[in-house]
């Protein structure tokens, strides 16, 4: 029984009533039914319009929970600081390199380093606030002191690529542009899709119809060994059993990758990087909240594999990363396509970026506490079922044969270079950690 059929009193009336005005409504006022009609399709639309994804200069939607920003670019003021950041010190055999996620941990360093030695660099970076954005423009800021303008902008707009790649002739790309972080996979999926694949098409989709088309080097992951048993990973070794989202979305790059260099003669090289950290590193990682933790005081988890194992990682010093990036560049061969058509085979390489002596993470902690001079609250517990693996160690003989790559930095030293840095970026240590 509806609502409207208890009322005690007169319900015919009532009924009658109402219908007859809406009988008014439908039949003898045109004009009226047509405000209401447009009111109530108004209203629709503006609902559907709240509902929707923001746009991105009307060309790209985010999914990422956490970027929810549009950026303004173009004018002649905009594609002149783009010309001087592109120029090459060395016109002879400079490059001029696009580097994504240009504000990033890796990004910054690699822009910075290339920069230095004379090749023109574009940064490009959306921002998002995955981790303390004021830490990205801090490394903004640094880059634009040596000479290099970052791009605000997401690698999922199209015409923002095709863009730059009008203004500025680019010979090599530097993908960096990620949805990083192991953990975080399981809380917001579908901005490793939107980052790591999506825009991974999108990006290539850009580079095969540029005309040269560029070399490109990108960023995989250790993680891409997943739960493989043989020590150390070799690039030769099986890579089909991603522990976590993340590994699989750069698994699913690494294929991508494949199939560009088969269809467009596109040249691209992956790197695998192996748990990299150093100065201007990345809020999300351990050794990082680690060190802010034990500062505050707070007590930091310590995963241990089943059977009270240690877990492991091949630590690897952003300096020795940098290095093995320019020499990917450097050693990069030129695509073989013109404007979207395969002119004959090209470049195809995946690398180990790693240090190849994996230290336990107790042991990491032990190291922070020495340089911290403070006693870490420890608390040491099973590992989550969380994307983690138990151990990386990297084979990197073919990355030392094809790229000259030869780390130098042990984990004690690059912690050393880690806790200075950070004490003087949150200066006042103990109490700038707090905030
Ligand atoms: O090598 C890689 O490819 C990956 O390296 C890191 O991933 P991960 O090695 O898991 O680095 P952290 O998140 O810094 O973790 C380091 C170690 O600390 C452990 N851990 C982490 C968090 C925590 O609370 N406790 C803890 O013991 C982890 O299990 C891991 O063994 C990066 O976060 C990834 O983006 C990157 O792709």
């Amino acid at each position: 029984m509806s609502r409207l059929d208890d009322i005690p009193s007169s319900p015919g009336k009532f009924k009658i009533d109402k219908s007859s005005y809406f009988n008014r409504l439908r039949f003898q006022s045109s004009p009226i039914k047509f405000a209401f009609i447009s009111f109530f399709l108004l209203c629709l639309i503006s609902l559907l319009f709240l509902r929707s994804p923001p746009s991105v200069n009307s060309s790209q939607s985010d999914p990422s929970r956490r970027s929810l920003r549009t950026f303004t670019y173009g004018g002649p003021a905009w594609e002149k600081r783009i010309r001087a950041s592109a120029r090459t010190r060395t016109s002879s055999n400079g490059m001029t390199v696009l580097v994504t996620g240009a504000a990033g941990f890796v990004g910054t360093h690699v822009s910075s380093a290339l920069k230095r030695r004379g090749d023109g660099v574009i940064g490009l970076d959306n921002f998002n606030d995955y981790y303390d954005p004021s830490l990205k423009r801090a490394r903004q800021a640094l880059l634009e002191r040596s000479g290099v303008f970052i791009v605000e902008g997401d690698i999922n707009d199209v015409e923002l690529l095709r863009k730059l790649f009008k203004i500025v002739s680019f010979t090599h790309v530097m993908h960096l542009a990620a949805q990083a972080g192991v953990r975080y996979a399981m809380e917001n999926p579908s901005s490793y899709v939107h980052s790591n694949i999506a825009g991974l098409v999108n990006l290539l989709e850009v580079c095969k119809a540029a005309n040269p088309q560029p070399a490109i080097v990108w960023a995989s992951s250790s993680s891409v060994y997943g739960l493989n048993t043989k020590v150390p990973f070799s690039e030769k070794d099986r890579t089909d059993q991603p522990a976590s989202l993340y590994a699989a979305t750069k698994k699913a790059g690494e294929e991508i990758a494949h199939t560009y260099n088969h269809i467009y003669g596109l040249s691209l090289t992956g790197l695998r990087f192996f748990t990299v950290y150093g100065p201007w590193g990345r809020p999300d990682m351990a050794y990082f909240f680690f060190t802010k933790d034990i500062l505050k005081g707070k007590s930091i988890s310590i995963f241990e594999s089943p059977n009270h194992g240690t877990v492991a990682r091949d630590f690897t010093y952003i300096d020795d990363i940098v290095k093995g990036c320019l020499g990917a560049l450097d050693t990069a061969e030129k695509s073989t396509g013109t404007g979207g058509k395969k002119r004959g085979p090209a470049q195809l390489r995946v690398f180990n970026l790693g240090n190849t002596s994996p230290v336990p993470v107790s042991d990491l902690v032990s190291i922070l506490e020495r340089q911290l001079k403070v006693k870490a609250k420890k608390n040491v517990i099973k590992m989550p079922r969380n994307g983690d693996v138990p151990f990386t160690h990297a084979n990197i003989s073919l990355a030392q044969r094809e790229l000259g790559y030869k780390p130098t930095t042990d984990l004690q030293t690059g912690l050393k270079k880690f806790v200075r840095w950070y004490l003087s970026y949150y200066s006042g240590g103990k109490k700038a950690a707090a905030r």
